[in-house]
């Protein structure tokens, strides 16, 4: 049976009069990967630092494995919280940080550290101050991993990490976490590259929850239809449009919901291309009016 290790309901924050996380309400359940998702300023880190008891909420109720965490040591002893622009003590190594690490961290993992070190190309023995801010980043990830915290978090863990290092990283993660199922929490705006990797997503707009599903349903929730402008006009036209992209005669437009089969068959009759439309795409359409504006310009320049 699956645990709920989060439980929020009704989470806010404000500062001043300005409300970063309105009246939120999700649970997290034990070993799972989930999407923490949102345009800047969207309410993430704040949801972070409020699950890893950095502030408190302003209302609401918030219980990390049944308690509120921000006064619960125990609880907090079982999380690792890996943040955007992570700083750590200037007169600092690797190698010191990697020392400390069994001290708080019961679960971590010396071998496992060692080869992240080496798979990352981290020089242990440079001051923290001297390292590129994707070195910095490395050192987040490879603490973040061989934590193998009951719950860990990374918001935005690979600032000015390179291609190679971030699918090292997602490969890294994805291993290690069959082996040792633990809950992961990731925030990103990397979307495509980690869709495969997230099991549910949460997402976040203008502090309020926007969606809750289970990644495998969102995939699967909208579909792209593709063709002559004319033709995918009137095949969508009595549907839930969620995006639109118009390029000369082409059209690309995406509906909420999946087609049945007779539907499917028709608008392959008619030369229409269907696809499932991707977390990315369907993020954008969500939270954004930036397709639109694309395919104006597309528009204009066809
Ligand atoms: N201490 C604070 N005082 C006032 N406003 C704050 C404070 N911390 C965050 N905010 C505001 O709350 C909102 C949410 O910020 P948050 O950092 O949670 O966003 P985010 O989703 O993590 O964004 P990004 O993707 O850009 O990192 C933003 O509008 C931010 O300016």
């Amino acid at each position: 049976m699956t645990r709920t290790v989060v439980r929020a309901s009704g989470l806010t924050k404000r500062y001043g009069s300005f409300t970063a996380v309105e009246a939120v309400d999700f649970t997290v359940e034990e070993n799972r990967i989930y999407g923490l998702l949102g345009r800047n300023g969207a309410g993430k880190t704040t949801i972070m630092q409020l699950l890893t008891g950095q502030i408190f909420p302003t209302a609401g109720e918030l219980e990390v494995f049944g308690r509120p965490p921000a006064e619960h040591a125990d609880v907090l002893r079982r999380m690792c919280f890996i943040a955007e622009s992570q700083r750590y003590p200037d007169a600092y190594k690797p190698l010191h940080l990697l020392r400390a690490a069994p001290w708080y961290f019961e679960n971590w993992d010396e071998e496992f550290a060692r080869r992240l070190v080496d798979d990352f190309r981290i020089p242990l023995n440079r001051y923290v101050r001297k390292l590129s801010r994707g070195q910095l980043s490395a050192v987040g990830v490879t603490i973040g991993l061989a934590s193998r915290a009951p719950i860990t978090f990374f918001d935005e863990p690979y600032l000015g990490l390179d291609a190679v290092a971030r699918h090292v990283f997602y490969d890294r993660l994805l291993a290690d976490y069959a082996e040792h199922p633990r809950t992961i929490v990731l925030s990103t705006h990397l979307i495509d590259e980690v869709a495969n990797l997230l099991e549910h997503i949460i997402l976040i707009d203008q502090g309020r929850l926007l969606l809750d599903r289970d990644a495998e349903e969102v995939r699967g929730s909208a579909t792209t239809v593709a063709g002559t402008r004319a033709t995918v006009e009137s095949f969508t036209a009595d549907r839930p449009v969620i995006g639109r992209e118009h390029l000369g005669g082409q059209a690309s437009v995406t509906i909420d919901g999946r087609l049945d089969l007779a539907e499917r068959l028709r608008a392959k009759e008619l030369g229409l291309e269907l696809s499932p439309v991707s977390l990315q795409q369907l993020i954008v359409h969500l939270t954004g009016t930036d397709l639109h504006a694309g395919s104006a310009g597309e528009e204009a320049a066809a």
